[in-house]
Order: structure tokens, then C-alpha cells, then sequence
């Protein structure tokens, strides 16, 4: 399908599609893969319906996440290349899917917050970095 053709990011089952298949690529990432799966022993079985809440709760308005993510992300062991790539990937993913106003804002929050991620565990691992 085209870009002309694709779908907006509307729906519950939507959301699911676009994690599941971000997280797929994830896995078989060879940089951030072994970040998941052998530093911090994800439980996919938990961590997918956490990212559909929080995905939703960004893209559709719901209510659902309740979490503060940053705090799990301090002690692994990535920087600025991991955040690129994931990027990379979430837009990838993005665009294979879908097309419109919520995918275009899909790509923007990701790009926001792993921007702010990344300066923020720049300074909690090197507080002397900001000065
Ligand atoms: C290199 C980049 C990143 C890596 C390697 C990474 C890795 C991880 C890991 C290992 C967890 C813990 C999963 C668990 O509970 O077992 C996690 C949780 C999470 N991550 Fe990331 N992450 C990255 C970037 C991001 C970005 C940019 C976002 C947001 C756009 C994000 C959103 C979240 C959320 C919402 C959680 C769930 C926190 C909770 O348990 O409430 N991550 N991530």
C-alpha cells in the first residue's frame, strides 16, 4: 500500500498492530534487541499491553497508563546511538502502517520524548554534564 492508501492511527486494535510491530522490529534489532532481552529480561507478556495503555493514552485520549516511565529506563545501558535507532524504527514502523494526522503526531511525541529521555539520563548518569 502507498502512503495515500494507508489508514490513520484510529483504533484500540490500531495501537496493538503498531506496538506489536515496533517491538517486533526491536527484537530483531541487533542493538537494542540485546538491550531488552539480555540487560534488562523484558517480560514481553507484561510490557506490550503497558506500551498499548501508553500509546493509547498519547494517540486516542484514553486514560489508561498510569506509570513514570523514565525511572525504568535510567539504569540501561544506553545513549544517544540506542535512542536514534529506536527512533528510526518507530517511524519505520509508522509509516509501513499508517498515514494521516495521528501518525504524523505518533512520530513527533516519539521524537519528543526520547529527546527528553536522553538529555534527562544524560544528566542523572553525569550531573556535571550541564554545567
Ligand atoms: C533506546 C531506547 C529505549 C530502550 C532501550 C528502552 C527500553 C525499555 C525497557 C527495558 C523498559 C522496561 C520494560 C519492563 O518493564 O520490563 C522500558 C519501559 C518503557 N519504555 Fe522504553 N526504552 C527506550 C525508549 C523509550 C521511549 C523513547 C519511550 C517513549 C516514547 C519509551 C517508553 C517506555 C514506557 C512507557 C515504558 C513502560 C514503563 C512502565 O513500566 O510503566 N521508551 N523501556
Amino acid at each position: 500500500m502507498t502512503s495515500d492508501t494507508l489508514p490513520d492511527i484510529q483504533t484500540e486494535a490500531d495501537i496493538k498492530a503498531l506496538v506489536d510491530s515496533f517491538y517486533d522490529r526491536v527484537n530483531a534489532d541487533p542493538l537494542l534487541g540485546p538491550v531488552f532481552n539480555d540487560v534488562a529480561h523484558v517480560n514481553w507478556a507484561a510490557h506490550l499491553p503497558r506500551m498499548y495503555d501508553f500509546w493509547s493514552g498519547l494517540l486516542l485520549h484514553t486514560n489508561r497508563y498510569q506509570g513514570q516511565p523514565f525511572a525504568k529506563h535510567i539504569p540501561l545501558p544506553i545513549g544517544s546511538g540506542h535512542f536514534q535507532q529506536w527512533l528510526h524504527l518507530f517511524c519505520r514502523t509508522v509509516d509501513a502502517l499508517f498515514a494521516g494526522a495521528v501518525a504524523q503526531e505518533a512520530k513527533l511525541r516519539a521524537g519528543n520524548i526520547a529527546h527528553v529521555f536522553e538529555t534527562r539520563m544524560r544528566t542523572v548518569n553525569n550531573p556535571l554534564s550541564i554545567l
